[in-house]
């Protein structure tokens, strides 16, 4: 009862306007009025402790409870872009609602359901036991209650029903949480950045892939002083049915302090996946299944979370390619700044506010007080991006990660950002692996790219001279592509190849 009522008047009060919205809330909040038990112990000559009908009525008095889950769980997915796009595709709202946004809320609304179930056997125990329930219908609260007479000469009489009782309402938890994760098909549990299988383990403690190993990017890898950051052999792997399906195949690439990389690829090579497992922030169903990543000198694989925490923001940082998403939107740029700077740079309070200042400046934000003080959706896209960037670079790291930087920003936009990149890396003398699918990108930015296709390295180089020469088939193709379109000429790509640099 209380699961019927409640996510329905939860679906249609969190998806319709503030009317329906208004008039459901004013009903429930009228039900939670009722006191629960004196209600039903009240309600007893009319049920005549009939457990059916006082379970009915319970039922009805529990609903506000899954009302409110449900309608909050309503109210912050009829927003998503995908709900969106089924309305404007046409899809009717009772569709909408039973696709996609009942699909969402199941996890939730199965384990509340579950603890209700404990909590229905709990009360028409207690109801019993009071002796307000059927004499008739066996049950735990008639059956305590009569071991309770007769405690001091049958003391297991009392023990063995409450022990059941005990068991039958705490495994409804726990069914509720079976059920929940049969569902949602076991949704992995988070993972450390690695945890490759037994035999890379070892591989790995066995020094083989130490920082000896061979860089089989042609990378200069830094001279003397040794690689920056240095992939070897890498394999990232996603559950496929029972199997794993390996979407980066043995990856090797290296990046040279100061040193500009770009890593090329049509969508789906396994660019992110690769840039992802050096930040350590795979998704938690991915599996590290070989392969060594050293930065600076350290291995990453099988670091924890707390181990990789130092190095994100220090050594390495990240700019992702949705500016906007990567932003609170219930904190205003200069908030979220200052938690950044306060607590990698440890600033003191108080010129927290005068160093997120200046690092605005610096990405070149013509105002930036007013933009320390507004919310992201007050900003364009491109200042977002800046304000990215701004966080990223905050405590000069050695390396920067740009996933698409400018994937998500017109083209004069895009201009800017790489100057402003070009620029900071020049100033911190900072290294950058840019993954991006632009040519034009890598011709502008980098000093060497590593072209990556269906999860393997298939090329790699000097920018200059894969330009000049591509060997594989695949970068010439990726090659022709772009140069498909009037205003790219081989030529005049190779020969602008640094030229901003
Ligand atoms: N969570 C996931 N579960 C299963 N497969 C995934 C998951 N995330 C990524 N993949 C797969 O990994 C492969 C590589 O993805 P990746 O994001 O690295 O591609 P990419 O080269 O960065 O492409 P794009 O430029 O479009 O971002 C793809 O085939 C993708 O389908």
């Amino acid at each position: 009862m209380a699961l019927a009522i409640g996510v329905t008047a939860g679906l249609v009060g969190g998806y319709f306007g503030n009317v329906t919205r208004n008039a459901t809330e004013w009903l429930f909040n009228l039900v939670m009025t009722f006191p629960g038990l004196i209600t039903l112990i009240v309600l007893m000559p009319l049920t005549r402790g009939d457990y059916r009908w006082t379970m009915l009525i319970y039922g009805v008095l529990l609903a506000p409870g899954t009302y409110r889950i449900v309608r909050n769980l309503v109210v912050a997915v009829k927003n998503e872009l995908y709900v969106d796009a089924a309305r404007v595709s046409g899809l009717s709202d009772l569709r909408i609602l039973g696709r996609h946004v009942l699909f969402v809320i199941r996890g939730p609304v199965i384990t509340n359901t579950a603890f209700l179930m404990g909590t229905a056997i709990g009360v028409q125990s207690g109801l019993a036991f009071l002796g307000v329930g059927s004499k008739e219908v066996p049950s735990f609260g008639l059956m305590i209650a009569s071991g309770f007479g007769n405690l001091y000469l049958v003391p297991l009489q009392f023990v063995w029903p409450s022990i059941l009782l005990g068991l039958l309402t705490g495994s409804m938890v726990l069914l509720g949480n079976s059920v929940r994760d049969a569902f949602e098909l076991g949704r992995p549990k988070p993972q450390k950045l690695a945890a490759p299988p037994v035999a890379v383990g070892a591989q790995l403690s066995d020094g083989v892939a130490s920082s000896t190993a061979p860089s089989t990017d042609g990378g200069a890898g830094g001279g003397t002083a040794g690689p920056l950051l240095s992939v070897h052999d890498l394999g990232v792997a996603f559950p496929a049915g029972d199997d794993l399906r390996e979407v980066v195949k043995g990856v090797s690439l290296t990046v040279g302090p100061g040193e500009v990389v770009g890593l090329v690829g049509e969508s789906g090579s396994g660019k992110s996946q690769t840039a992802f497992s050096v930040l350590g922030v795979l998704a938690p169903e991915a599996r590290i299944t070989r392969g060594s990543i050293r930065l600076d000198g350290r291995e990453l694989i099988g670091l924890s979370d707390a181990e990789l925490r130092p190095l994100r923001g220090r050594v390495v940082s990240y700019i992702p390619q949705e500016p906007m998403s990567n932003l609170d939107p219930c904190f205003t740029v200069g908030s979220q700044l200052t938690e950044r700077v306060r607590r990698t740079l440890g600033a003191a309070r108080g010129d927290e506010r005068r160093t997120v200042l200046e690092l605005l400046e610096r990405v070149e934000i013509p105002d930036p007080a007013r933009v320390f003080a507004s919310y992201p959706h007050q900003i364009s896209g491109g200042m977002a991006q800046r304000v990215l960037i701004a966080g990223a670079v905050a405590c000069r790291p050695r390396l920067l990660i740009a996933d698409e930087p400018t994937t998500a920003l017109d083209v004069t936009v895009q201009a800017e950002i790489l100057d402003l990149l070009r620029g900071l890396q020049k100033d911190f003398d900072m290294a950058i692996l840019l993954v991006t699918h632009n040519f034009g990108v890598v011709a502008d930015l980098c000093d060497r790219l590593v072209v990556m296709r269906d999860g393997e390295v298939v090329e790699s180089g000097s920018t200059r001279e894969v330009f000049a020469a591509p060997r594989h088939a695949y970068t010439r193709s990726l090659l022709g592509s772009i140069l498909d379109e009037d205003y790219f000429d081989v030529d005049v790509l190779a020969k602008s190849v640094g030229a901003g640099r």
